[in-house]
C-alpha cells in the first residue's frame, strides 16, 4: 500500500513563496488607475468629461470606500451597478448641474460584463433597463443642480431596447432632467455607443422625499 508523507517543514514555505509571489504582482503589474479593471481601460472619453468643466464627478464613499466601510454605514450588500464586479457596470458618473433643474445631466461609462450575457455574446434586456433605473435615479436626485444621494426614489421606467448590445461594451449613458412637478421629477435617459448609435432609451419619474 502506497504510503502519504505529508512533509510539514514545508508547508510554511508554501505559503511564504505564495506571499511573495503575490507581492511581486502588486509591484511589477504596470500601475492601473484606481477604477480600472480586468473590464480593460475605461474609455477615452471619460477623460474629457474629466477635463470638462461644466462636469463635475459624482462620488459617494458607497461606491468608493468598500465593502467594509459599506456594512458600518448600513448596507448588506454590493451595488447593484456601481461595484465593479457588477454584471453591468457603471464605474463613474458625471455631473452637469447648469443650475438645477430642466436641463440638469448625467453622463456616465458603463461596461457590459459577461455576466450580463443572455444569448450568444448578446446581453440580457434587463441589463438595459437596471442602467435606466439607474441613470434615471441618479439624475432625479441631482435636480437641484447638485448630487443629493438617495433624496427619491424612482417609480417609473419606461424602456425602449432598440438595439442589442454585445457583451465586453462599453456603452454611454445619458440622463436629462426634462420636467419638474412638485416633486415629480422626468427624466429622459439613453444609452449610446461611440458612433452614436442608440441602444436604449428611457422615459422615468422620480419622487422626491416629502420634506420633514
Ligand atoms: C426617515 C425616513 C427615511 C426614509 C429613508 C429612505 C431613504 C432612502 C431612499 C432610497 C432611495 C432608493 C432609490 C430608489 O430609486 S429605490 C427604487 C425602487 N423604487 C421604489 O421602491 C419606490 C417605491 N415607491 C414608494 O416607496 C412610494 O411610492 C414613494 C415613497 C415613492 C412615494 O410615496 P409618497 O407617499 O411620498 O408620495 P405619493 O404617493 O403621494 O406620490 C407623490 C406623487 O408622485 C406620484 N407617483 C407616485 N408613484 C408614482 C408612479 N409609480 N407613477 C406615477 N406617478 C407616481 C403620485 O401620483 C403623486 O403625484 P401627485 O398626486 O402629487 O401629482
Amino acid at each position: 500500500m502506497d504510503t502519504i508523507t505529508l512533509n510539514v517543514p514545508t508547508l510554511p514555505c508554501v505559503g511564504l513563496a505564495a506571499a511573495a509571489g503575490l507581492l511581486a504582482c502588486k509591484l511589477i503589474a504596470p500601475r492601473r488607475r484606481a477604477d480600472e479593471t480586468e473590464r480593460g481601460p475605461l474609455p477615452a472619453w471619460l477623460d474629457e468629461l474629466e477635463d470638462d468643466e461644466s462636469y463635475e464627478r459624482v462620488r459617494l464613499p458607497e461606491w468608493d470606500n468598500g465593502t467594509e466601510w459599506r456594512r458600518k454605514n448600513g448596507f448588506k450588500g454590493s451595488d447593484y451597478v456601481h461595484d465593479a464586479c457588477a454584471a453591468v457596470h457603471v464605474p463613474r458618473y458625471y455631473l452637469r448641474g447648469v443650475s438645477g433643474g430642466v436641463g440638469s445631466k448625467l453622463v456616465g461609462a458603463a461596461h457590459f460584463g459577461p455576466g450580463a450575457e443572455s444569448h450568444r455574446g448578446l446581453c440580457h434586456g434587463g441589463t438595459m433597463c437596471s442602467l435606466m433605473d439607474d441613470v434615471v435615479g441618479w439624475t432625479g436626485f441631482c435636480a437641484t443642480g447638485v448630487c443629493k444621494p438617495w433624496s427619491g426614489f424612482t417609480v417609473q421606467i419606461n424602456t425602449a431596447l432598440k438595439k442589442p448590445v454585445d457583451v465586453g461594451s462599453w456603452l454611454r449613458i445619458e440622463g436629462e432632467i426634462v420636467k419638474i412637478d412638485g416633486r415629480k421629477v422626468s427624466v429622459k435617459a439613453r444609452l449610446l455607443d461611440v458612433d452614436g448609435d442608440v441602444h436604449c432609451e428611457a422615459e422615468g419619474l422620480v419622487v422626491l422625499k416629502k420634506k420633514s
